[in-house]
């Protein structure tokens, strides 16, 4: 008879912790989405273990890099301004999982649109994630876009993709028609990156 798959069920008491699991688990060869994102959701917040790294841009959302899991991931925390927001985009084959931290961010999910590409994208659902909830997509489950659609309060969330990505594809909602964009850090381990203007 066929044993149900067990996997196993992490307490993490804090970041830290969160942190140090999640390289106990990325180690193996075959990781369980299920896992990680119970792990996830079951970090409380507390902003004392994350402000170092929550920066704040006055015009877009910014990425700020936690970790770099030995290769295997990236975790990094991302922060909304009032009205902030992503466009719709892809997540370049890897795994994401999404958790709020602070506030709360609307995900509005998309079809991948024909190949072409010349109309107007298919909304597919959306959703309001609340503080600590840890919600997952990727390629085959669709596109989405992230906003902060709050006017009064910022959002700050927590983001682990695997395997580690730096572009991705953004889309157009009215006509479809997709861009390659490459993305940056705005911080990386609490230290705001260096932009290093060449000519
Ligand atoms: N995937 C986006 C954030 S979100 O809108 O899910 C990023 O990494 O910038
Ligand atoms: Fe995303």
């Amino acid at each position: 008879m066929e044993q149900p798959v067990q996997t196993e069920t992490w307490k993490a008491r804090s970041l830290e912790e969160l942190v140090r699991i999640l390289h106990r688990i990325f180690a193996e060869d075959k990781v369980s989405v299920e896992e990680v994102q119970a792990l996830m959701e079951s970090y409380e917040s507390n902003p004392e273990e994350w402000l170092q790294y929550a920066k704040f841009d006055q015009y877009r959302y910014t990425r700020n890099l936690v970790d770099n899991g030995n290769g295997k991931f990236n975790l990094m925390i991302l922060c909304w301004g009032e009205g902030h927001g992503s466009s719709i985009h892809d997540h370049t084959d890897s795994h994401c999982f999404m958790k709020i931290l602070q506030g709360n961010l609307k995900e509005t999910l998309f079809e991948w649109p024909e190949k072409k590409g010349n109309g107007e994208m298919t909304k597919k659902s959306e959703r309001v994630l609340r503080e600590n909830q840890c919600a997952y997509i990727n390629d085959s489950i669709g596109l989405h876009r992230v906003e902060n659609i709050s006017h009064t309060e910022s959002a700050v969330s927590l983001h682990l993709y695997s395997p580690p990505f730096d572009s991705c594809n953004t889309f157009d909602q009215r006509t479809g028609h997709k861009h390659k964009v490459k993305m940056t850090f705005y911080s990386q381990f609490g230290e705001r990156t260096l932009c290093v203007s060449r000519r």
